[in-house]
Parts: structure tokens; sequence; C-alpha cells
């Protein structure tokens, strides 16, 4: 018989359910907030949701009595790039010297230093992290997460990351999105001629759409790495073979990756850290999502965060991302990215939440099936160690998460400690 689970006496219940579409505008601050309510869950879906007086006396095989804690939805994450061989914290004293990002990267570090190491894992050890990094962000309440390869750009390697994560999404119980961001630096090989990478890559479009090993394609555009031309003709392909499209865009300098976006509907923009006033004119009259990274202005030094407000107030989408990797912005914790988007790009709380579900899920197409409580819906619902929503960008750097539900089974609860 289907396991069913009633969660009662829930102090604060958000659904972010009341907007249709992603959330944009002065809707971001528009959040329903229901109180002392109850979820039944059935079958790995969403049964019930009514005041906790109703829902009371309902059968269920387990009753959680949730004490007037804060429950939402499972949170979203859209952009990660969780399939990487090693680690670089020995590039940390360069950062401490001042070094830039995009220099290190000329230096045949960062990225490309991943990319070594990357090319020389094997299969099962890029999956046993890749698992182990999925385990700590259902920790912090993630049910969907997006995953993005970019450490091969050889034909070769970046198979192996779209394999692996592959198999982990259908291991792992996060549901998990693929991305291709074969284009993600220029490699030794072909520092010469960027564009033979470009169409290196291309030339997998065909068997990576007939192994379905990936739903978008991504191209990193910036100074030293793709141009606005080179990505606009790459991504034309990859819509014509049939893909949603993602652009790194504006990240550190404002070559007009937003506008790109735009012009090609690309669903996301990702980063806009210095995006320009006609770059955030344009997001915010368009059905592009801008998903900002705050996590890695701060990991890199920078001083500008991206203009979450203008965009709001003009009337874009916005989505917020931990931008997990292994160079510039190494956690796994979503929560912290929330009180990094309300401290250094003056986010409220109510845009917040709307950042990390409901817009979450448009910005990866899961728009119908993730970031919302409704019924009919799976069951990924996040019991939190808070007594409202405000308190989750409020008390920063640490796991508020108490118990994480994917699909109606208990997934993660909060350990006790052992003395
Ligand atoms: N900026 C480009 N790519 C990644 C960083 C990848 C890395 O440094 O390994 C990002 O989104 O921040
Ligand atoms: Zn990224």
């Amino acid at each position: 018989m289907a396991q069913t689970t009633l969660l009662y006496n829930i102090g604060q219940l958000l659904t972010m359910d009341q907007h249709e579409g992603p959330v944009r505008g002065e809707n971001m601050s528009k959040l329903d907030v229901k109180e002392n309510y109850a979820i039944l869950m059935k079958g790995g879906k969403i049964a019930e949701i009514a005041p906790t007086n109703e829902l009371i006396n309902s059968e269920a095989d387990e009753k959680v009595d949730c004490e007037g804690k804060l429950v939402t939805p499972g949170l979203v994450e859209p952009h990660t790039h969780l399939v990487f061989g090693g680690s670089r914290e020995h590039e940390m004293a360069l950062k401490q010297q001042g070094v830039p990002y995009l220099d290190i990267l000329k230096q045949g570090g960062g990225i490309l230093s991943t990319v070594r190491a990357t090319r020389k894992a094997t299969e099962e050890e890029l999956y046993e992290k890749a698992m182990f990094h999925l385990n700590r962000m259902a920790s912090y309440g993630i049910t969907t997460v997006e995953a993005k390869s970019g450490y091969g750009m050889d034909k070769e390697t970046e198979l192996k990351q779209l394999r692996v994560a592959k198999k982990a999404g259908e291991n792992h119980s996060l549901d998990l999105v693929s991305t291709f961001l074969g284009a993600h630096a220029i490699t030794e090989e072909y520092k010469d001629n960027p564009d033979a990478l470009l169409g290196e890559m291309a030339a997998l479009f065909d068997q990576i759409k007939e192994e379905n090993l990936a739903e978008f394609v991504d191209i990193f555009t910036e100074t030293g790495v793709f141009t606005i031309e080179q990505s606009r003709r790459y991504l034309q392909k990859a819509k014509d073979h049939g893909f949603d499209v993602k652009i790194h865009a504006d990240e550190i300098d404002p070559l007009g990756g937003t506008q790109l976006a735009v012009e090609l509907g690309a669903t996301t923009g990702d980063h806009l850290a210095v995006a320009t006033d006609d770059g955030i004119k344009q997001l915010a009259g368009s059905d592009t999502i801008g998903v900002l990274l705050p996590g890695t202005i701060f990991y890199l030094g920078k001083g500008e965060f991206a203009r979450a407000r203008d965009m709001i107030e003009t009337g874009a989408a916005i989505a917020i991302s931990t931008d997990f990797n292994p160079g510039s912005s190494v956690t796994e914790n979503i929560q912290l990215i929330m009180s990094l988007a309300a401290l250094k790009m003056k986010m409220t709380p109510e845009e917040i939440w709307h950042a990390v579900t409901v817009n979450a899920a448009h910005a990866i197409n899961r728009g119908e099936e993730a970031g919302q409580i409704k019924v009919g819906r799976k069951a990924d619902v996040v019991i939190w160690d808070a007594p409202n929503y405000l308190y989750i960008p409020y008390h920063y750097g640490v796991n508020h998460v108490n118990t994480v539900f994917k699909a109606g089974q208990k997934l993660y609860q909060r350990g006790d400690l052992l003395v």
C-alpha cells in the first residue's frame, strides 16, 4: 500500500503557487503564507492541503507534528557544475594575492586545472563524487538540481561527464536536469582556433540528443573565452538541434551576454553581475529568467553584486543559485546564498523564496513539476527548524533543515549529536 504521511501543526506553510508561470517584478514580493496548516502526502504526491483542524483525523501511516515550524517546497538549484575531478584549494593563495580569476585561467589554471583532473578521473570516481555532493545538497533542502558538464572540452570527457550526471540522476532520489557546457573555456589544443573547439563540441549535439544526455546547451561568454558572435552562432546551432539554451553572461566584463540571452530566447541568462542598464531593461521585457549567483561574487572577492533590485523593479523574473563548482563558488549551501541575496543584493525574503522555488524550477523547465506544493504534484517538502520564512536568510551560514521529503519519502532528517 502507498505510504501516507500527514504533516500537521505547520506554523507557516509556503505553497508558492499563487502566481502563474515564472514570478516577475513586484509579484516576487507577494507571498501567500498559510498558518496552522497540514499536508497529506499519499503515494509520493500531495493529496490534500488544509488547516490542521480539518486534516488532523485523516488516515495516515505516519503523522508528523511540525510543532509550529516553517514548511516549504523542496528547493530547486538551477545552476551547478556538479561533475568534476579534483579540487582547487591550491588556488586560494593566488586569489588572496589578488590574481584575477581570468588571469588564473589564462595561465592554464582555474577551469583548465579542473579539466585536467576531470580527464584523468574514471567514470566511477566522478560518479561517487557527484553522489557525495548531491547528498550534501539534499541535506540543505534541495530536491531538484541542474548539473552542467564543461570540464572535458574533448568529446570523450564531455560524454563521460554527461553520462555520470545521467546515472547520478537515475540513482539518486534528487531529480537532476542536465546541461551540456562543452563551451566552457578554451583549451591549450585550441588556443589559436577557438572556432574549431566550438565545432568539435557542436558535433556532439546529435549524439547528446540521441542518448538523452542533456536538455540544455550553455556557453561561457566572456573576455578570453567566447565572444558574443561565437556564442550566438553556437547557441543558434544548439537551438536548431532542439536544445533549450542558457548563457554564462556578463559575469566579469559586460560584453552584452544578457542581451544575447534575450535575443536568442534563452531560458536563462546566468551571473549577470555586470549587466548594463540596457541588458536589464531587455531582460525585464523578455521571458528569459535571470539566474543570479551572489556566492560567486563573494567567493571571487569582487565588490559588485548583480543589480537584483533594478532587475526586479523593472519587472524581471529572478532565480538564485549556489553556482556550486570547484573554482568560483565552492559550496552546496543554498541557504547561505539566500543570506547573501538578502545582504548583498538587497532582495527581500519574499523575493528570495520565489527565487529558490518556483522561479528556479522554471529556470530549468521544471515549472510544472517542482518548486510548489500543490495537490497532485510530487511531494517534495522541507520542514525547517525555523518559526517563520524570514528566519532562513536572517540566521546565516548554517543548515536549518529539519526534514526533507522527496516524493513523499523521508530523504534527510537532522541527526542527533552522539554525546
Ligand atoms: N564562470 C564560468 N564557470 C563557472 C566557474 C567554473 C570554475 O571556475 O571551475 C561559474 O559559473 O562560475
Ligand atoms: Zn556556472
